[in-house]
């Protein structure tokens, strides 16, 4: 859809833009005027100038005004040449502190954010201040006390929303699309068939243009400016039903980035349909008001039948970027196989991922709250907006699973009348707890889990076997995601001292490799991964369904001496940040992976050839904050995971000890044998025992001893497959040896 559109009024976008910036982004918009000479002008100017940047902070703003040396860096750092005499000015008051103005004299101003730096700046260090400094009154307060805007309070937090850094940036931005897209697609039973775009910026290496494309339904033109111009818009929020987006804040937040950094506004295509009319809309964001500002709206024309290009520009970090990015893109093909994607890269191949499975995934139904989930405050707000006048029909209509029979049983456990009013709900504190407790009290069926669409067992292992066989090709060590742990990463790649346990699982992994796969092995690009997976059934947490899914690869050529790999998902999306903090490595953590054979340190992740699939589906993710990276810790969910984690770790454990007994029985067969012909002479000397019979019965006795039947049956498929033969006692030994 992005060919063939017209770009036009970017420049026009800039100008409005630097009315628009927040007071985080007023930095750059009044460095610009500054430097049209205001600032220099006199010290008030310069004060002027520093308050009005001050939105990023009003240490800037008061230190410029103060003349500390932290003016000087905010001041010309940003202003350039024509703010450096305001720097200069207010450096020289600050070093002859007595000579400057009392504080007395500057209260004499109109009141500012500066009283309290600035009367700080002023006190010399070497005097004992004679006083108690003058305190701002309550009304100076009240002057300084205003409604902040949610996007004024994000643009200057944008780190709460995956904005810390332009490597995270680029990455946020791409997952914010995408996850819209696939909703949308999902949504209106499209398989998705997305594009994603990354470009270089020309002239501009911390610049890239971000492009998501997709085929879902469009977005109503109307909606657009909201959608992409307004933080906390869109249409997940207030439903119960499992979906990637939820808060409203996404895209817009995105957009608001962009615009910020770049001070380009966001581009839409969209068209809702065949025959309808195209639309391509220039969006920015007000931060001051969190508002949308339209700059442009042209009529296009568009090839595909419906769809939405989100386009923006950004500061970002590809070099670094692109490995999350691959990363991210990869995971998300491997939790969403019903989606075609594309991947368009600056320097590099485009990768192109088709679909997997033309199944979409079930669809997940949005349900009604379950009564053991609500709080008593919640419960008073449902009674006040009901339309139901008496409580029985309220509790029947406005939860999921409460017949009339369990409505009489809730209002009979909490001591309360069938014929209580709504009203009477809605303003009694008291009948609200009494009520509540009621519904603690009653046993009401677990919430219809229709609400939730899992990845499934057999997709989960097939999902794996393609993950594990993009992995396999990529010539690099598969990191893990996690930002700070690069150092602990590259320390794992010095060559390592090997203990005898290391040893002896070598030698356990040569024999294995020698036997064919096990059940539950695959051969993924010539190597063997056991793969295992396990569905919970659903559970719920605060009136929340959700289900935790597992799916575990062991083997390959992964060192066992490595921490394993964990991939969490939530709502079929890829966390990758934030590994530390979340719920999901919490559980794996304090799971017992000894107990299946793996090695763990205490406190820690298990260590082994491992890669670990966590999937967390519920109609509401609880994530730490706003950037949805890692998953709190609510015991219900960390008891699902855990539970889910021991069912593969079962299997494991069981794949492991079997392997591990074959290879033993193997190589006890082989020594047995190696001393067999020398024993037969030797009886055969001492006894005068025919030799060859003697023989024949030590082989059946060496035979008996280590696992008869069961070896015999490695050994005969070991037969069958020449080219895994099983290894030589030499072969054995040396490997003991080394
Ligand atoms: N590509 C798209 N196609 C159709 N609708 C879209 C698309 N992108 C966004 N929307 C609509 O815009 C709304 C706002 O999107 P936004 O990313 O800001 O929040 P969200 O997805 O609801 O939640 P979250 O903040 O958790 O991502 C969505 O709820 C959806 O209704």
């Amino acid at each position: 859809m992005a060919k063939g559109k017209a770009k036009s009024g970017r420049d026009g976008g800039q100008g409005v833009q630097l009315e628009l910036l927040s007071p985080a982004s007023g930095a750059r918009a009044t460095a610009g005027k500054a430097s049209s000479g205001k600032a220099g002008a006199s010290k008030a100017g310069a004060s002027k100038a520093g308050a009005g940047k001050a939105g990023a902070g009003k240490a800037g703003a008061g230190k410029a005004g103060a003349g500390k040396a932290g003016a000087g860096k905010a001041g010309a750092g940003k202003a350039g040449a024509g703010k450096a005499g305001a720097g200069k000015t207010g450096a020289a008051r600050a070093k002859g502190g007595a000579k400057a103005p009392a504080p007395r004299s500057r209260a004499k101003a109109p009141p500012s954010d500066e009283i309290e730096v600035a009367a700080e700046a002023e006190t010399p260090a070497s005097e004992a201040p004679a006083k108690p400094r003058r305190k701002a009154t309550a009304e100076q307060m009240a002057q300084r006390q205003r409604e902040i805007s949610v996007s004024e309070f994000f643009a200057k937090n944008r780190h709460l929303l995956g904005f810390d850094s332009p490597t995270k940036a680029l990455l946020t931005t791409v997952k914010e699309a995408v996850d819209n897209s696939l909703d949308a697609c999902e949504e209106s039973g499209i398989l998705p068939d997305l594009t994603i775009e990354i470009r270089a910026v020309p002239g501009a290496s911390d610049r890239f243009v971000v492009s998501v494309e997709d085929n879902g339904p469009g977005i109503v033109k109307a909606q657009v400016p909201k959608i992409f111009g307004k933080l906390l818009y869109g249409s997940k929020f207030h439903r119960l039903k499992q979906s990637r987006g939820q808060q409203g804040i996404g895209i817009s937040a995105a957009a608001m980035y962009g615009q910020i950094t770049t001070g380009k506004p966001v581009q839409v295509w969209t068209k809702t349909g065949k025959g309808r009319p195209a639309h391509r809309l220039e969006v920015q964001l007000d931060t001051r008001k969190n508002v949308p500002v339209v700059l442009s709206d042209t009529e296009v024309d568009l090839e595909k039948d419906h769809g939405t290009t989100v386009e923006l520009e950004l500061q970002a970090d590809y070099g670094r970027g692109q490995r999350y990015l691959l990363r991210y893109v990869e995971q998300t093909v491997l939790a969403n196989p019903h989606l075609a994607l594309t991947f368009l890269r600056p320097g590099a191949d485009p990768l192109v991922f088709p679909r997997a499975s033309t199944e979409p995934p079930k669809e997940a139904l949005e349900i009604k709250p379950h009564p053991h989930g609500v709080e008593v405050g919640t419960l008073m707000l449902m009674a006040t907006e009901s339309k139901y006048r008496d409580v029985r029909s309220f509790l029947q209509n406005s939860f999921s699973r409460v017949s009339g029979g369990v409505a009489d049983e809730i209002l009979g456990n909490a001591g309360l009348k069938r014929t209580l009013r709504t009203q009477q709900l809605a303003d009694d504190r008291e009948l609200a707890e009494k009520l509540r407790q009621g519904i603690l009290d009653t046993r009401i069926m677990a919430p219809s889990t229709n609400c939730l669409s899992p990845i499934g067992d057999e997709l989960i292992r097939q999902g794996l076997i393609s993950f594990l066989s993009v992995v396999e090709e990529e010539a690099e060590e598969l990191p893990q995601l996690e930002l700070l742990e690069k150092g602990a990463r590259r320390g794992r790649k010095k060559a390592p001292v090997k203990t005898s346990e290391e040893k002896q699982a070598e030698l356990e992994k040569a024999a294995a490799d020698a036997v064919p796969p096990e059940p539950g092995e695959e051969i993924i690009k010539g190597k063997k991964f056991f793969i295992v997976s396990s569905t919970r059934p659903p559970k719920v947490y605060r009136g929340n369904p959700f289900q935790v899914e597992v799916g575990l690869a062991y083997g390959g050529d992964w060192p066992q001496d490595k921490t394993i790999e964990l991939y969490r998902f939530a709502n079929r999306v890829p966390l990758l940040f934030q590994r530390g903090a979340c719920g999901v490595t919490d559980a794996v953590m304090k799971t017992d992976w000894k107990k299946y054979e793996l090695q763990q340190p205490r406190g820690a992740l298990p260590v082994g050839p491992m890669a670990l699939l966590v999937h967390i589906a519920s109609v509401w993710v609880p994530f730490t904050s706003e950037s949805k990276e890692a998953i709190a810790h609510y015991p219900e969910l960390l008891a699902e995971i855990r539970l889910a984690l021991q069912d593969c770790g079962r299997k494991l454990a069981a794949f492991i000890r079997k392997r591990k007994a074959a290879a033993y029985e193997l190589k006890r067969r082989s020594i047995f044998e190696l001393y067999i012909d020398e024993l037969a002479r030797s009886l055969h000397e001492i006894t005068g025992a025919d030799r060859e019979k003697v023989k024949g019965d030590l082989v059946v006795l060496a035979r008996e001893i280590t696992g008869g039947e069961e070896t015999d049956e490695i050994l005969d498929r070991v037969a069958s497959n020449p080219k895994k033969r099983r290894p030589t006692d030499e072969e054995l030994e040396a490997e003991e040896e080394r």
